[in-house]
Protein backbone atom coordinates (compact mmCIF):
# COMPACT_ATOMS: atom_id res chain seq x y z
CA UNK A 1 0.00 0.00 0.00
CA UNK A 2 1.24 3.29 -0.66
CA UNK A 3 2.02 5.98 2.09
CA UNK A 4 -0.90 8.60 0.69
CA UNK A 5 -3.63 5.57 0.85
CA UNK A 6 -2.46 4.96 4.33
CA UNK A 7 -2.36 8.37 5.61
CA UNK A 8 -6.42 8.78 3.67
CA UNK A 9 -7.93 5.23 5.25
CA UNK A 10 -7.14 6.77 8.95
CA UNK A 11 -8.27 10.13 7.84
CA UNK A 12 -11.97 9.02 6.51
CA UNK A 13 -12.32 6.33 9.53
CA UNK A 14 -11.95 9.96 11.92
CA UNK A 15 -13.63 11.88 9.28
CA UNK A 16 -16.60 9.13 9.50
CA UNK A 17 -16.68 10.01 13.68
CA UNK A 18 -17.12 13.88 12.28
CA UNK A 19 -19.43 13.17 9.76
CA UNK A 20 -17.80 15.50 7.76
CA UNK A 21 -19.81 15.89 3.99
CA UNK A 22 -17.93 13.88 0.89
CA UNK A 23 -17.11 17.34 -0.85
CA UNK A 24 -15.14 18.98 2.57
CA UNK A 25 -13.25 15.96 3.00
CA UNK A 26 -11.46 15.90 -0.56
CA UNK A 27 -11.20 19.34 0.14
CA UNK A 28 -9.63 18.72 3.16
CA UNK A 29 -7.92 15.58 2.10
CA UNK A 30 -6.50 17.00 -1.06
CA UNK A 31 -2.79 19.17 -1.38
CA UNK A 32 -3.19 22.58 -2.58
CA UNK A 33 -0.21 22.16 -4.47
CA UNK A 34 2.80 19.96 -5.27
CA UNK A 35 6.09 21.16 -6.50
CA UNK A 36 8.52 18.98 -8.08
CA UNK A 37 11.69 19.95 -9.61
CA UNK A 38 14.65 18.56 -10.97
CA UNK A 39 17.99 19.36 -9.18
CA UNK A 40 21.26 18.76 -11.16
CA UNK A 41 24.78 19.28 -8.95
CA UNK A 42 28.41 18.89 -9.89
CA UNK A 43 29.79 15.76 -7.58
CA UNK A 44 33.26 16.05 -6.25
CA UNK A 45 34.67 13.65 -9.19
CA UNK A 46 33.47 16.57 -11.58
CA UNK A 47 30.56 14.09 -13.21
CA UNK A 48 26.80 16.11 -13.12
CA UNK A 49 24.23 14.19 -10.92
CA UNK A 50 20.68 14.46 -11.20
CA UNK A 51 18.30 14.11 -8.60
CA UNK A 52 14.59 14.66 -8.34
CA UNK A 53 12.85 17.38 -5.24
CA UNK A 54 9.37 17.66 -4.00
CA UNK A 55 7.30 20.17 -1.72
CA UNK A 56 3.84 19.52 -1.15
CA UNK A 57 1.95 22.19 0.18
CA UNK A 58 -1.12 20.62 1.86
CA UNK A 59 -3.10 23.03 4.00
CA UNK A 60 -3.04 26.72 5.09
CA UNK A 61 -6.41 27.39 6.98
CA UNK A 62 -4.36 27.45 10.25
CA UNK A 63 -1.77 29.47 9.01
CA UNK A 64 1.74 29.21 7.05
CA UNK A 65 2.54 25.76 5.98
CA UNK A 66 5.18 23.88 8.09
CA UNK A 67 6.95 20.57 7.50
CA UNK A 68 10.49 18.49 6.99
CA UNK A 69 12.51 18.39 4.60
CA UNK A 70 13.71 14.70 3.60
CA UNK A 71 16.99 13.09 1.67
CA UNK A 72 16.39 9.68 1.21
CA UNK A 73 16.69 7.15 -1.47
CA UNK A 74 12.86 6.02 -1.09
CA UNK A 75 11.38 9.63 -1.32
CA UNK A 76 8.88 9.98 -4.12
CA UNK A 77 5.90 12.74 -4.77
CA UNK A 78 3.31 10.06 -3.04
CA UNK A 79 5.28 9.65 0.32
CA UNK A 80 6.38 13.74 0.83
CA UNK A 81 2.29 14.36 -0.23
CA UNK A 82 1.52 11.50 2.56
CA UNK A 83 3.88 13.11 5.03
CA UNK A 84 2.53 17.01 3.92
CA UNK A 85 -0.78 15.73 4.82
CA UNK A 86 0.50 14.42 8.22
CA UNK A 87 1.95 17.53 8.92
CA UNK A 88 -1.78 19.23 8.44
CA UNK A 89 -3.33 17.41 11.17
CA UNK A 90 -0.29 17.47 13.52
CA UNK A 91 0.03 21.34 13.95
CA UNK A 92 -3.40 21.24 14.58
CA UNK A 93 -3.53 18.08 17.27
CA UNK A 94 -0.82 20.47 18.76
CA UNK A 95 -2.71 23.40 18.62
CA UNK A 96 0.09 25.31 16.69
CA UNK A 97 -1.04 28.49 14.27
CA UNK A 98 -0.19 26.24 11.24
CA UNK A 99 -1.05 24.16 8.49
CA UNK A 100 1.35 21.53 6.82
CA UNK A 101 3.79 20.65 4.03
CA UNK A 102 6.53 18.51 3.54
CA UNK A 103 9.37 18.05 1.01
CA UNK A 104 12.07 16.29 -0.09
CA UNK A 105 15.15 14.63 -2.25
CA UNK A 106 15.11 11.16 -3.41
CA UNK A 107 18.73 10.70 -2.41
CA UNK A 108 21.15 8.86 0.07
CA UNK A 109 22.99 11.41 1.50
CA UNK A 110 24.87 8.62 3.10
CA UNK A 111 26.55 8.40 -0.12
CA UNK A 112 27.57 12.23 -0.60
CA UNK A 113 30.54 13.80 0.62
CA UNK A 114 29.46 17.17 2.42
CA UNK A 115 29.87 19.79 0.20
CA UNK A 116 28.06 17.46 -2.35
CA UNK A 117 25.07 17.83 0.25
CA UNK A 118 25.47 21.81 0.33
CA UNK A 119 25.67 21.63 -2.94
CA UNK A 120 22.44 19.67 -3.81
CA UNK A 121 20.74 21.47 -1.02
CA UNK A 122 21.49 24.74 -2.49
CA UNK A 123 20.54 23.89 -5.92
CA UNK A 124 17.10 22.66 -4.48
CA UNK A 125 16.86 26.13 -3.06
CA UNK A 126 17.42 27.69 -6.20
CA UNK A 127 14.28 25.65 -7.78
CA UNK A 128 12.11 26.36 -5.32
CA UNK A 129 12.97 29.63 -3.42
CA UNK A 130 9.89 31.74 -4.62
CA UNK A 131 7.01 29.00 -2.83
CA UNK A 132 8.70 29.19 0.48
CA UNK A 133 9.09 31.59 3.04
CA UNK A 134 8.74 32.68 6.64
CA UNK A 135 4.84 33.78 6.15
CA UNK A 136 3.81 30.84 3.78
CA UNK A 137 5.70 27.87 4.20
CA UNK A 138 8.68 27.05 6.32
CA UNK A 139 11.04 24.23 5.84
CA UNK A 140 12.66 22.28 9.00
CA UNK A 141 14.99 19.04 9.36
CA UNK A 142 13.50 15.04 8.81
CA UNK A 143 14.93 12.23 7.88
CA UNK A 144 18.49 12.93 6.43
CA UNK A 145 18.58 16.38 6.89
CA UNK A 146 19.76 18.35 10.04
CA UNK A 147 21.12 21.86 11.17
CA UNK A 148 23.79 22.45 8.67
CA UNK A 149 21.19 21.57 5.88
CA UNK A 150 18.76 24.47 7.26
CA UNK A 151 21.84 26.41 7.35
CA UNK A 152 22.66 26.13 4.19
CA UNK A 153 19.01 26.45 2.93
CA UNK A 154 18.88 29.92 4.76
CA UNK A 155 22.16 31.15 3.45
CA UNK A 156 20.85 30.23 -0.79
CA UNK A 157 17.18 31.77 0.32
CA UNK A 158 18.53 34.62 1.69
CA UNK A 159 20.35 35.40 -1.13
CA UNK A 160 17.23 36.13 -3.41
CA UNK A 161 14.71 37.49 -0.35
CA UNK A 162 17.47 39.18 2.20
CA UNK A 163 17.89 38.56 5.81
CA UNK A 164 15.16 36.50 7.49
CA UNK A 165 15.85 33.67 9.59
CA UNK A 166 12.53 32.43 10.25
CA UNK A 167 12.31 30.92 6.73
CA UNK A 168 13.23 27.58 8.19
CA UNK A 169 13.77 26.11 11.60
CA UNK A 170 16.17 23.34 13.36
CA UNK A 171 19.24 25.83 12.31
CA UNK A 172 22.30 25.55 14.19
CA UNK A 173 21.90 26.94 17.67
CA UNK A 174 24.41 30.17 17.10
CA UNK A 175 22.70 30.79 13.85
CA UNK A 176 19.52 31.80 15.42
CA UNK A 177 18.13 28.18 15.88
CA UNK A 178 16.05 27.50 19.26
CA UNK A 179 17.69 25.90 21.84
CA UNK A 180 16.32 22.74 22.62
CA UNK A 181 15.26 22.14 19.02
CA UNK A 182 17.47 18.97 18.20
CA UNK A 183 16.39 17.05 20.85
CA UNK A 184 12.83 18.05 20.70
CA UNK A 185 10.94 15.66 18.99
CA UNK A 186 13.07 12.59 21.10
CA UNK A 187 12.20 14.79 24.25
CA UNK A 188 8.19 14.74 23.20
CA UNK A 189 8.27 10.99 22.65
CA UNK A 190 10.34 10.32 25.90
CA UNK A 191 7.59 12.79 27.44
CA UNK A 192 4.92 11.09 26.36
CA UNK A 193 6.02 7.42 26.83
CA UNK A 194 6.31 8.36 30.40
CA UNK A 195 3.08 9.37 30.82
CA UNK A 196 1.39 6.60 28.62
CA UNK A 197 3.31 4.02 30.66
CA UNK A 198 2.66 5.58 33.95
CA UNK A 199 -1.09 5.81 33.14
CA UNK A 200 -1.28 1.61 32.22
CA UNK A 201 0.21 1.55 35.69
CA UNK A 202 3.55 0.15 34.35
CA UNK A 203 6.68 0.65 36.31
CA UNK A 204 9.31 2.23 34.20
CA UNK A 205 12.24 0.13 35.60
CA UNK A 206 10.13 -3.13 34.70
CA UNK A 207 9.43 -1.67 31.00
CA UNK A 208 11.92 -2.86 28.28
CA UNK A 209 11.99 -0.71 25.44
CA UNK A 210 12.97 -1.62 21.67
CA UNK A 211 13.51 1.68 19.77
CA UNK A 212 14.05 1.24 15.68
CA UNK A 213 15.86 4.01 14.00
CA UNK A 214 19.09 5.91 16.03
CA UNK A 215 19.18 9.03 14.46
CA UNK A 216 17.91 12.09 15.90
CA UNK A 217 14.79 10.71 17.27
CA UNK A 218 16.04 7.56 18.22
CA UNK A 219 19.10 9.11 19.95
CA UNK A 220 17.52 11.50 22.10
CA UNK A 221 14.32 9.48 22.66
CA UNK A 222 16.93 6.72 24.16
CA UNK A 223 18.63 9.50 26.12
CA UNK A 224 15.67 10.86 28.07
CA UNK A 225 14.01 7.18 28.62
CA UNK A 226 17.14 5.45 29.66
CA UNK A 227 17.63 8.79 32.15
CA UNK A 228 13.78 7.97 33.35
CA UNK A 229 14.77 4.44 34.48
CA UNK A 230 13.94 2.51 31.17
CA UNK A 231 15.63 -0.55 30.01
CA UNK A 232 16.33 0.00 26.44
CA UNK A 233 17.16 -3.33 25.52
CA UNK A 234 17.62 -2.99 21.94
CA UNK A 235 18.47 -0.10 19.14
CA UNK A 236 18.60 -0.73 15.13
CA UNK A 237 19.85 1.30 12.33
CA UNK A 238 20.17 0.44 8.12
CA UNK A 239 23.39 -1.80 9.86
CA UNK A 240 21.35 -3.74 11.63
CA UNK A 241 19.81 -4.39 15.29
CA UNK A 242 22.27 -4.47 18.84
CA UNK A 243 20.14 -6.06 21.37
CA UNK A 244 21.17 -6.59 25.06
CA UNK A 245 18.21 -8.01 27.90
CA UNK A 246 19.75 -6.73 30.37
CA UNK A 247 19.82 -2.99 29.06
CA UNK A 248 22.32 -1.21 26.85
CA UNK A 249 24.62 1.22 28.11
CA UNK A 250 22.86 4.32 26.28
CA UNK A 251 25.50 6.96 27.24
CA UNK A 252 28.46 4.74 25.87
CA UNK A 253 26.10 3.87 23.01
CA UNK A 254 25.72 7.91 22.22
CA UNK A 255 29.37 8.06 22.65
CA UNK A 256 30.01 5.51 19.76
CA UNK A 257 27.50 6.48 17.55
CA UNK A 258 29.53 10.68 17.28
CA UNK A 259 32.75 9.12 17.06
CA UNK A 260 31.44 6.91 14.37
CA UNK A 261 32.29 8.59 10.98
CA UNK A 262 28.75 8.16 9.56
CA UNK A 263 26.98 7.84 13.46
CA UNK A 264 26.10 4.22 13.00
CA UNK A 265 25.90 1.58 15.73
CA UNK A 266 27.85 -0.95 13.92
CA UNK A 267 30.98 -2.10 16.22
CA UNK A 268 29.36 -1.36 19.69
CA UNK A 269 29.84 -4.00 22.30
CA UNK A 270 28.68 -5.81 24.97
CA UNK A 271 25.58 -6.52 22.90
CA UNK A 272 24.08 -9.31 20.49
CA UNK A 273 24.07 -8.36 16.73
CA UNK A 274 20.81 -9.58 15.21
CA UNK A 275 19.55 -8.85 11.81
CA UNK A 276 18.11 -5.29 11.08
CA UNK A 277 14.39 -6.04 11.14
CA UNK A 278 14.60 -8.30 14.11
CA UNK A 279 13.90 -5.41 16.82
CA UNK A 280 10.06 -5.78 15.84
CA UNK A 281 9.88 -9.42 16.88
CA UNK A 282 12.04 -9.12 20.51
CA UNK A 283 10.04 -11.49 22.91
CA UNK A 284 11.01 -8.94 25.88
CA UNK A 285 10.03 -5.49 25.00
CA UNK A 286 7.25 -3.98 26.35
CA UNK A 287 7.20 -0.72 24.32
CA UNK A 288 8.48 -0.62 21.00
CA UNK A 289 9.65 2.73 19.39
CA UNK A 290 9.90 3.39 15.68
CA UNK A 291 11.97 5.84 14.42
CA UNK A 292 12.80 5.52 11.10
CA UNK A 293 11.28 4.75 8.13
CA UNK A 294 7.24 4.69 7.62
CA UNK A 295 5.11 1.33 6.44
CA UNK A 296 7.62 -0.91 9.03
CA UNK A 297 4.66 -2.68 10.76
CA UNK A 298 2.38 -4.43 7.78
CA UNK A 299 -0.34 -6.89 7.70
CA UNK A 300 2.71 -9.62 6.76
CA UNK A 301 4.57 -8.90 10.19
CA UNK A 302 1.95 -7.48 12.66
CA UNK A 303 1.61 -11.17 14.19
CA UNK A 304 5.02 -11.60 15.33
CA UNK A 305 5.44 -7.81 17.38
CA UNK A 306 5.14 -8.86 20.98
CA UNK A 307 5.21 -5.33 22.45
CA UNK A 308 1.80 -4.09 24.53
CA UNK A 309 2.89 -0.71 23.44
CA UNK A 310 3.87 1.43 20.45
CA UNK A 311 4.85 4.88 19.75
CA UNK A 312 5.36 6.62 16.89
CA UNK A 313 8.03 8.30 16.92
CA UNK A 314 8.17 7.89 12.86
CA UNK A 315 6.11 9.54 10.51
CA UNK A 316 3.34 6.49 9.19
CA UNK A 317 5.24 3.60 10.65
CA UNK A 318 1.75 1.39 11.07
CA UNK A 319 -0.13 0.39 7.84
CA UNK A 320 -3.98 0.58 8.38
CA UNK A 321 -4.69 -3.01 8.61
CA UNK A 322 -1.79 -3.81 10.98
CA UNK A 323 -3.22 -0.81 13.39
CA UNK A 324 -6.81 -2.84 13.02
CA UNK A 325 -4.79 -6.37 13.93
CA UNK A 326 -3.09 -4.56 16.71
CA UNK A 327 -6.81 -2.85 18.23
CA UNK A 328 -8.02 -6.10 18.60
CA UNK A 329 -5.40 -7.28 20.37
CA UNK A 330 -5.19 -4.44 22.68
CA UNK A 331 -1.95 -2.98 21.98
CA UNK A 332 -1.49 0.63 22.85
CA UNK A 333 -0.83 2.75 19.61
CA UNK A 334 0.29 6.66 20.51
CA UNK A 335 -0.15 7.75 16.74
CA UNK A 336 2.60 9.83 15.00
CA UNK A 337 0.76 12.95 14.46
CA UNK A 338 0.57 13.14 18.60
CA UNK A 339 3.69 11.02 20.03
CA UNK A 340 6.40 12.95 17.26
CA UNK A 341 4.87 16.32 17.56
CA UNK A 342 7.58 17.70 20.19
CA UNK A 343 9.92 19.06 16.91
CA UNK A 344 7.78 20.96 14.77
CA UNK A 345 6.20 22.70 18.58
CA UNK A 346 10.07 23.56 19.10
CA UNK A 347 10.25 24.67 15.46
CA UNK A 348 7.65 26.75 16.21
CA UNK A 349 9.00 28.37 19.44
CA UNK A 350 12.05 28.70 17.00
CA UNK A 351 10.18 31.16 14.58
CA UNK A 352 8.48 32.34 17.15
CA UNK A 353 12.10 33.75 18.67
CA UNK A 354 13.25 34.61 15.38
CA UNK A 355 10.29 37.01 14.44
CA UNK A 356 10.33 39.13 17.54
CA UNK A 357 14.90 39.09 17.54
CA UNK A 358 14.66 37.21 21.03
CA UNK A 359 15.76 34.10 22.42
CA UNK A 360 14.45 31.91 25.03
CA UNK A 361 16.63 29.87 27.34
CA UNK A 362 16.41 25.96 27.08
CA UNK A 363 14.57 25.81 30.52
CA UNK A 364 11.95 27.74 29.18
CA UNK A 365 11.75 25.47 25.82
CA UNK A 366 11.60 22.69 27.49
CA UNK A 367 8.88 24.23 29.91
CA UNK A 368 6.51 25.08 27.35
CA UNK A 369 7.29 21.99 25.20
CA UNK A 370 6.30 19.54 27.98
CA UNK A 371 3.36 21.67 28.96
CA UNK A 372 2.34 21.33 24.82
CA UNK A 373 2.70 17.80 24.87
CA UNK A 374 0.57 17.10 27.77
CA UNK A 375 -2.11 19.28 27.08
CA UNK A 376 -2.28 17.34 23.58
CA UNK A 377 -2.01 14.09 25.15
CA UNK A 378 -4.96 14.71 27.65
CA UNK A 379 -7.05 15.96 25.24
CA UNK A 380 -7.11 12.87 22.77
CA UNK A 381 -7.03 10.57 25.66
CA UNK A 382 -10.46 12.22 26.75
CA UNK A 383 -11.37 12.46 23.06
CA UNK A 384 -10.48 8.56 23.09
CA UNK A 385 -12.56 7.72 26.22
CA UNK A 386 -15.90 9.65 25.26
CA UNK A 387 -15.91 8.44 21.64
CA UNK A 388 -14.96 4.90 21.89
CA UNK A 389 -12.16 5.46 19.44
CA UNK A 390 -8.53 4.57 19.43
CA UNK A 391 -5.84 7.32 20.58
CA UNK A 392 -5.08 7.51 16.76
CA UNK A 393 -8.64 8.37 15.22
CA UNK A 394 -9.25 10.56 18.42
CA UNK A 395 -6.05 12.56 17.41
CA UNK A 396 -7.43 12.54 13.66
CA UNK A 397 -10.70 13.96 15.30
CA UNK A 398 -8.52 16.93 16.93
CA UNK A 399 -7.03 17.48 14.18
CA UNK A 400 -9.33 17.29 11.08
CA UNK A 401 -11.98 19.36 13.70
CA UNK A 402 -9.65 22.19 13.55
CA UNK A 403 -8.52 22.87 10.50
CA UNK A 404 -12.60 22.24 9.27
CA UNK A 405 -13.22 24.67 11.47
CA UNK A 406 -10.97 26.89 10.16
CA UNK A 407 -11.64 26.22 6.51
CA UNK A 408 -15.37 27.43 7.49
CA UNK A 409 -14.21 30.45 9.33
CA UNK A 410 -12.05 31.62 6.70
CA UNK A 411 -15.14 31.55 4.66
CA UNK A 412 -13.97 29.25 2.03
CA UNK A 413 -17.00 27.10 1.37
N1 LIG B 1 13.86 15.03 12.95
C1 LIG B 1 12.72 15.43 13.46
O1 LIG B 1 12.65 16.46 14.15
C2 LIG B 1 11.47 14.66 13.22
C3 LIG B 1 11.49 13.39 12.66
N2 LIG B 1 10.33 12.67 12.57
C4 LIG B 1 10.34 11.34 12.01
O2 LIG B 1 11.19 10.48 12.75
C5 LIG B 1 11.79 9.50 11.90
C6 LIG B 1 13.29 9.55 12.04
O3 LIG B 1 13.75 10.85 11.69
P1 LIG B 1 15.21 11.36 12.11
O4 LIG B 1 15.60 10.76 13.39
O5 LIG B 1 15.18 12.82 11.95
O6 LIG B 1 16.08 10.75 10.93
P2 LIG B 1 17.67 10.54 10.90
O7 LIG B 1 18.04 10.61 9.48
O8 LIG B 1 18.35 11.42 11.86
O9 LIG B 1 17.83 9.04 11.42
C7 LIG B 1 17.22 7.95 10.81
C8 LIG B 1 17.72 6.68 11.47
O10 LIG B 1 16.96 5.58 10.97
C9 LIG B 1 17.87 4.54 10.59
N3 LIG B 1 17.23 3.69 9.60
C10 LIG B 1 16.93 3.97 8.31
N4 LIG B 1 16.34 2.90 7.74
C11 LIG B 1 16.25 1.95 8.72
C12 LIG B 1 15.72 0.64 8.76
N5 LIG B 1 15.17 0.07 7.70
N6 LIG B 1 15.82 -0.05 9.94
C13 LIG B 1 16.36 0.50 11.02
N7 LIG B 1 16.87 1.76 11.04
C14 LIG B 1 16.81 2.45 9.90
C15 LIG B 1 19.10 5.28 10.10
O11 LIG B 1 20.25 4.46 10.08
C16 LIG B 1 19.18 6.37 11.18
O12 LIG B 1 19.76 5.84 12.35
C17 LIG B 1 11.26 9.80 10.48
O13 LIG B 1 10.11 9.03 10.25
C18 LIG B 1 10.87 11.28 10.58
O14 LIG B 1 9.89 11.64 9.65
C19 LIG B 1 9.14 13.16 13.01
C20 LIG B 1 9.07 14.41 13.56
C21 LIG B 1 10.20 15.29 13.61
O1 LIG C 1 9.92 20.94 12.71
C1 LIG C 1 9.15 21.02 11.78
O2 LIG C 1 8.72 22.08 11.34
C2 LIG C 1 8.60 19.78 11.10
C3 LIG C 1 9.15 18.48 11.56
C4 LIG C 1 8.58 17.38 10.71
O3 LIG C 1 8.85 17.32 9.54
C5 LIG C 1 7.66 16.43 11.30
O4 LIG C 1 7.09 16.68 12.37
O5 LIG C 1 7.42 15.38 10.66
Amino acid sequence: MRAFEATQIFFDAAAEHLKIDPAMREALLMPNREIQVQVSIEMDNGQLANFVGFRVQHDSARGPMKGGLRFHPKVDLDEVRSLACLMTWKTAVVNLPYGGAKGGIGVDPTRLSEREIERLTRAFVDQIHDVVGPDSDIPAPDMGTDHLVMSWFRNQWEKYHGFNPAVITGKPVEEYGARGREEATGRGVGTLTVKLVRRLGMKPEATNIAIQGFGNVGTHAAKFLSEAQFPIVAVSDVTGTYYNPEGLEVRELLRHTMKHPKGFIEGFEPCEVLPRDALLNLEDVSVLIPAALGGVITEENVDDIRAKVIIEAANGPILPQADIVLQERGVIVLPDILANAGGVTVSYFEWVQNRQHYRWSLDRVRQELDHTMNEAFETIWETAKKHNVSLRTAAYMIGIARVHRATELAGMI
